[in-house]
């Protein structure tokens, strides 16, 4: 395949002149680097159409796939995809056109040009579930200021004090799993998780006691977890049918009546406020403004009271609502999604199950982690990583340019895209790329041992390969892997909460492990079936025979 648009191509013809003419005045292109717009996203459709009436394919030379890829074979599909197609390809995303990259310098290049690309219709369906400035970033200003207040909350003094409250809010949640072992039943570790990581973000990030963990870790879920799923579940609708988006603003009865879907989002969105609101009154009443060098001197606290507390970047009410819920929704999921495909792959692979136990047992020795030690679980750290190169979460970054450009890949050739178009960075694709990774469908975590520079199968122009001696934090970023692993993203929208995610997880898993062993009750994925969100859930929870293991004394 190529980029190359092919030479004398036929003039238009003046039907198409006067189309094109009546779309520029009904459905305007929006000015270059203005953020985009819901006129962009219907030229989006233009595409679609001039492709049906006039032949014109807009990336010429860019392979076009009709296959959908989603289901429970989502991983085999996209990889015949790949096979047949190469790392960039075009495909219908409901009645839009959109260029699906794997190339890890295609992605380099889109995630690390700062203010070039814009979040496009995630941004538009996603508004009123996150705001204008986190995750959508919708308003640019807006969005640097949060950003700066929330990384800045992020710093390392306050993440190593969270230690002890991943380890608390764990104990507490085994008490309920050590019931359940007793009486030999069968546990949803999903559900497991997803009570365990909201009690993690309640007590961390605005001191809320949920209690999700008191709940039987079988479904239903307690309503707070099933609400902020509705939240997440909604951007999904939207994003795959912006029609979703049309009876929003119907009238409360009329919702209840003509689109209980409608009506159940509203309860759930006002359900998480609630809970939000109460935090964020407490936090102001407790203020004490400071700098942001003064604030990192504090220990413990929560993220909220340091945002609260930050003299330089003050905000509403309603914004802090915005940025507690966009953080609660970014926590929760995707941690409970890392932890739950680590369970099932370390259930599958007993040989690696082995590994991680003997590591926890010559570190910790019976007792809880402290942070010095999440350092020291070298292997079960290579162990999440692996876990989100296979099951990344979310499994595609959504990205539109803010005016035409062009992207490269590593050998300079160029897909032109136009403002507005959209981009899917598929990172689960990236992520088992077979030029990339050497049997990339195994789940093999001594990967991350030493360097690698390609498998000389789909070679990948450009790319610099893994090098162990880059890696600075808790897991090797997309700057060790020169963009091959993007489990967080890269670039000006990388996630704020990288860190704390590896510590939570490394916490929660090296206590459940040390205590726990965890037998599949279904262990092929078509059984347990995946339910492809803005994360990767099972379709019928990932249940599990728990046993009490050796280790754990305290
Ligand atoms: C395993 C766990 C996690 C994964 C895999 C993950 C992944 C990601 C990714 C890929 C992005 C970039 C989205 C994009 O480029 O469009 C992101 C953004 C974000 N994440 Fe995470 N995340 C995790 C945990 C967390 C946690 C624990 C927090 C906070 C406590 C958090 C807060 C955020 C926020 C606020 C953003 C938006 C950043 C912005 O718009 O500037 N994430 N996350």
């Amino acid at each position: 395949w190529s980029f190359t648009a092919p030479k004398g191509a036929p003039p238009a013809p003046s039907l198409k002149t006067l189309w094109d003419g009546l779309w520029d005045r009904a459905v305007p292109v929006g000015e270059d680097d203005s953020n985009i717009g819901a006129n962009d996203v219907l030229r989006s459709f233009k595409r679609t159409l001039d492709e049906d009436l006039f032949q014109e394919v807009e990336m010429d030379g860019v392979p076009v796939s009709s296959s959908t890829v989603t289901g429970s074979n989502f991983f085999e599909k996209q990889m015949e995809v790949f096979k047949e197609n190469g790392p960039a390809v075009v495909s219908n995303f409901g009645p839009l056109k959109t260029l699906s990259i794997s190339d890890p310098m295609m992605i380099k290049h889109a995630l690390g040009q700062r203010g070039s690309f814009g979040k496009g219709l995630l941004a538009l369906v996603a508004e009123d579930i996150f705001g204008k400035a986190l995750i959508t970033a919708s308003d640019p200003e807006l969005w640097q200021s949060r950003r700066a207040a929330t990384s800045a909350g992020f710093h390392s003094q306050w993440l190593r004090s969270l230690t002890a409250d991943f380890v608390n809010c764990t104990v507490q949640a085994m008490k309920l799993l050590d019931e359940r072992v007793n009486y030999k039943e069968v546990v949803d570790m999903e559900s497991f998780y997803l009570n365990l990581a909201l009690d993690a973000v309640g007590l961390t990030i605005f001191g809320v006691e949920f209690e999700a963990s008191d709940q039987p870790p079988n479904r239903p879920q307690s309503p707070i977890v099933q609400a902020v799923y509705r939240l997440l579940k909604e951007t999904d609708y939207r994003q795959a049918d912006p029609s979703n988006l049309l009876l929003m603003g119907a009238p409360d009865l009329l919702a209840e009546v003509a689109a209980p879907r409608v009506a159940e989002y509203r309860r759930s969105m006002k359900q998480i406020n609630e809970v939000l609101n109460e935090a964020i009154s407490q936090a102001l009443e407790q203020q004490q403004l400071a700098t942001e060098q003064d604030l990192r001197r504090r220990s413990g606290g929560t993220l909220l009271q340091f945002i609260v507390d930050l003299r330089d970047n003050q905000a509403s009410r309603a914004q802090l609502q915005d940025d507690m819920r966009t953080v609660l929704i970014a926590e929760h999921e995707t941690v409970a999604s890392v932890l739950t495909w680590a369970t099932y792959e370390l259930a599958k692979n007993p040989r690696i199950a082995q590994k991680v136990k003997e590591e926890v047992q010559n570190v910790l020795g019976g007792r809880s982690p402290t942070y010095q030690d999440v350092k020291e679980l070298k292997y079960l750290r290579w162990v999440i990583t692996e876990t989100l190169r296979m099951y990344p979460a979310p499994p595609f970054l959504a990205r539109s340019p803010l005016k035409d450009l062009d992207l490269p890949n590593g050998e300079n050739q160029t897909v032109r895209l136009s403002r507005g178009s959209l981009l899917m960075i598929q990172l689960a694709q990236l992520h088992r790329h077979p030029g990339i990774y050497e049997r990339p469908n195994e789940f093999w975590p001594e990967r991350w041992q030493k360097a690698f520079n390609g498998t000389g199968e789909y070679p990948v122009p450009g790319w610099r390969g893994y090098d162990p001696q880059r890696v600075t934090g808790l897991y090797p970023t997309e700057v060790a892997t020169d963009y091959a692993f993007v489990g967080f993203g890269g670039g000006e929208f990388k996630c704020v909460g990288d860190q704390f995610a590896m510590l939570e997880a490394t916490v929660m898993l090296s206590m459940l492990l040390q205590r726990y062993d965890f037998q599949m009750v279904y262990e092929d994925l078509n059984t347990i079936g995946l339910d492809l969100a803005a994360t990767i859930h099972t379709k019928r929870g990932l249940l599990t025979r728990v046993s009490q293991s050796n280790c754990y004394t305290e």
